[in-house]
C-alpha cells in the first residue's frame, strides 16, 4: 500500500492544498475537529463552510480521527491558525514519526513568544523533517483554478524536492528555498501591511499611494528581517514581495478585508467577527510592534497602524504624523 498524505486543518487553505494533492493522484486524509463538516465533505465532496462551489476529489477523505489521518502518512501538512497551532501539534505528536515530512502552511506568530510555526514544530517534534510552505496563495483563487506558485522552504533538500513533486500541477508550482526563516517571516509580516492597504483603499487613496505603501512596507519588513538576523534578499521572491503584492491588493485577502472594514469605520471586533475566518495580521501587528519597541527597529507603518487598530487613533492624524517624518534612504540594503 502506498503512503497517503495528511493535512491537519479543515479551513480554506488546508482544503485547497489537500485537494491539489488529491487531484495529483495521492490519497489524502484531512483532519478537522467538526464531525458534521467532515461527514458533509465525504458525502458531498465540498467544504461548504469555507469553500462553497469548490468540487473536491474523491481521493480526499475528511476525518476527525487524528490517529487515522497521521499514522503512516508520508507527509503531514499543518494548516491551523497560529493561535491553535501548538495545541494541535501537541495532539499530533503521539503519532508523528521521524521519517514523515512535516510542513507548516501557517503565516502567523505565536502570541507573546514571537515564535514562528517552524520553531514550534522544532520544539514539539525535535527529530522531525520540517518545512514551510508560503507564497501568493489566496485559497479562493486556487479553488477557482487560477495559476499560482508557492515556496517550499527547508534545510532538508530531499523534503523540498518531494514536496515539489507532490504539489506541482497544471495550475500550481512549488519553488524551493533553504531559507526557512526568511520565507516564513515574509509570509507572516505581509499580513500587517495587507491590513494597512485595505484600510487605505477604504479611504479612497490613489494608485501612487497604494504603490508607495507596498514599497515602503517591503522596506520596513526588510529592516525588521535584518534586525532579527534574517536575509532580506529572500523577500525578493514569491514568499516576500509576491505574497505582499497579492495580499495588499486583493479584497479576497482576509487581512485586507479587516483593514477595509476598519477604514469604513467598523470596530476591530466587528471586522473580525464579520470575517468569520482567521486574519493573522491582527495578532502579528501586536507582536511585531512589541518587537520593534524592544529592539528599537524603525517601523513607522507598524506603529501608526497599531495606534489606529488598537487605540482608535484618527487615521488622518496618523497619516499626517507619518508624512512629517524625516524621509530616509530609499533602499536600506542597496550596495
Ligand atoms: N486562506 C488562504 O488564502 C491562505 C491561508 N494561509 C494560512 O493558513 C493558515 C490557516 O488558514 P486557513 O485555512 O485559511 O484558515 P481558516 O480560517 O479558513 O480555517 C481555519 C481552520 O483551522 C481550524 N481550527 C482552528 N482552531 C482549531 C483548533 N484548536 N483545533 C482544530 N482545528 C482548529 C478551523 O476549524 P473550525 O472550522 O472548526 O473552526 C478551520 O478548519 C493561516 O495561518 C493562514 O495565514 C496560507 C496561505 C493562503
Ligand atoms: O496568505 C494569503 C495569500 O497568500 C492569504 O491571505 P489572508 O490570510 O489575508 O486571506
Amino acid at each position: 500500500m502506498t503512503a497517503h498524505i495528511a493535512v491537519l486543518g479543515g479551513g480554506s487553505f488546508g482544503t485547497v492544498i489537500a485537494n491539489i494533492m488529491a487531484e495529483n493522484g495521492y490519497q489524502v486524509r484531512q483532519w478537522l475537529r467538526d464531525p458534521e463538516i467532515a461527514e458533509k465533505i465525504n458525502q458531498t465532496h465540498q467544504n461548504a463552510r469555507y469553500l462553497p462551489d469548490y468540487s473536491l476529489s474523491e481521493q480526499l477523505i475528511a476525518s476527525t480521527d487524528m490517529e487515522w489521518v497521521i499514522r503512516d502518512a508520508e507527509a503531514v501538512f499543518v494548516s491551523i491558525p497560529s493561535s491553535s497551532f501548538r495545541n494541535v501539534v501537541q495532539q499530533a505528536k503521539a503519532w508523528l514519526q521521524p521519517q514523515q515530512l512535516l510542513i507548516s502552511t501557517t503565516k502567523g506568530v505565536e502570541a507573546s513568544s514571537f515564535k514562528l510555526m517552524s520553531h514550534i514544530l522544532r520544539e514539539e517534534v525535535p527529530n522531525g523533517r520540517i518545512g514551510v510552505l508560503s507564497g501568493p496563495n489566496l485559497a479562493k483563487e486556487i479553488a477557482k483554478g487560477h495559476i499560482t506558485a508557492s515556496v517550499i522552504a527547508s534545510d532538508d533538500e530531499a523534503l523540498c524536492s518531494r514536496v515539489q513533486s507532490i504539489l506541482c500541477s497544471k495550475t500550481f508550482r512549488a519553488y524551493a528555498s533553504q531559507d526557512v526563516f526568511g520565507v516564513e517571516l515574509g509570509g507572516t509580516l505581509k499580513n500587517i501591511y495587507a491590513i494597512a492597504s485595505g484600510l487605505s483603499a477604504a479611504l479612497g487613496v490613489g494608485e501612487n499611494t497604494k504603490s508607495m505603501l507596498i514599497t515602503r512596507s517591503l522596506a520596513e519588513m526588510s529592516r525588521f528581517a535584518v534586525a532579527k538576523g534574517a536575509n532580506p534578499m529572500t523577500f525578493l521572491g514569491l514568499s516576500g514581495i509576491g505574497d505582499l503584492i497579492v495580499t495588499c491588493t486583493s479584497p479576497l485577502s482576509r487581512n485586507y478585508r479587516v483593514g477595509f472594514a476598519l477604514g469604513q469605520g467598523k470596530s476591530l471586533d466587528d471586522a473580525v467577527t464579520e470575517l468569520g475566518e482567521v486574519a493573522e495580521g491582527v495578532n502579528t501587528l501586536k507582536e511585531v510592534r512589541q518587537q520593534a519597541q524592544q529592539y528599537d527597529i524603525y517601523m513607522p507603518l507598524v506603529m501608526g497602524l497599531y495606534e489606529v487598530v488598537f487605540n482608535h487613533a484618527p487615521v488622518k492624524q496618523v497619516i499626517a504624523a507619518m508624512m512629517s517624518n524625516q524621509p530616509n534612504v530609499d533602499v536600506d540594503f542597496a550596495v
